[in-house]
């Protein structure tokens, strides 16, 4: 049977009387890419927080990686990376002095992490960046480079918050190449995005609306299920009764 590394069962995180996230439910397979959707507000960044061991939920049960959310965020935090839109790289220092930073952040030796950034930096092609400031790379390298500082220690899940926000299609193509490589090699992949072509790059995709999830499938079946052209119209069909929004 298939590994399931995220298992969340009615996970509910209340603020106040408010539901941020309302009774969601799901499993993660090892190795999957996982699609995140929702509409501003809906909750996503919320149960996200929960799953990186970052807040505790009010009820329900998840485990990630097999570590629990309540009692076990150190194991899970060793075990997960992270890379969002707003926190990633230190711009003040080099694209080299980022990886070993990170590299030392996540408990690797010396010597592992000078042969596993050397390898690196070749397979991004950064050899005459390496000792350039990370602030003046372009975004998109940015965001490659902050994939590849979150997946440098091998962990068994990558969170990708919002990673591609702001460069072009061609662009998020080749992150994405990226995301593919990395799930080939096991690691599964947790990613919100607001981009609809992006969904239609995911294994299954869940849409949040409201604090709930009210979908959940594999593109091309949702496609089917809506009578949609495209994930686009799968996500407006569902996210236009939201009651929240970006206020
Ligand atoms: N600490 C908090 N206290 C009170 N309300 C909160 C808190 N954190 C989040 N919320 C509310 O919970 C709801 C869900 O927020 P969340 O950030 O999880 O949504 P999201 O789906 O990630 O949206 P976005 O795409 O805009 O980031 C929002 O209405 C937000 O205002």
């Amino acid at each position: 049977m298939a590994e399931q590394v995220i298992v969340c069962k009615e996970l509910t995180k209340r603020f106040g009387d408010f539901y941020a996230v309302n009774n969601i439910t799901f499993e993660v397979t090892k190795g999957e890419i996982f699609g995140f959707l929702g509409a501003n507000g809906a909750g996503k960044t919320t149960a996200m927080r929960i799953l990186c061991g970052l807040s505790f939920p009010t009820s329900g049960t998840a485990t990630v990686a097999g570590f629990d959310v309540y009692h076990q965020q150190d194991q899970i935090k060793r075990n997960i990376g992270y890379m969002s839109q707003k926190f990633s790289l230190y711009e003040n220092l080099t694209v080299l002095e980022n990886i070993e930073f990170y590299g030392g952040v996540y408990g690797l030796s010396r010597q592992v992490i000078k042969e596993r950034s050397n390898e690196l930096i070749r397979t991004l092609g950064l050899e005459r960046e390496a000792k350039k400031l990370v602030g003046e790379l372009p975004l998109g390298w940015k965001q490659k480079l902050a994939f590849s500082v979150a997946i440098f220690h091998r962990p068994q899940i990558v969170f990708l918050d919002e990673p591609t926000g702001g460069v072009d299609p061609v662009t998020r193509r080749q992150f994405w190449d990226m995301i593919y490589e990395a799930a080939a090699t096991g690691i599964t992949v947790f990613v919100t995005t607001h981009y609809m072509d992006e969904a239609e790059y995911c294994n299954r995709v869940t849409i949040m609306v409201d604090g709930k999830i009210e979908a959940l499938d594999a593109p091309q079946a949702l496609k089917q299920r809506f009578q949609a052209e495209n994930m686009e119209e799968v996500f407006y069909q569902l996210a236009r009764s939201a009651k929240r929004s970006s206020d």
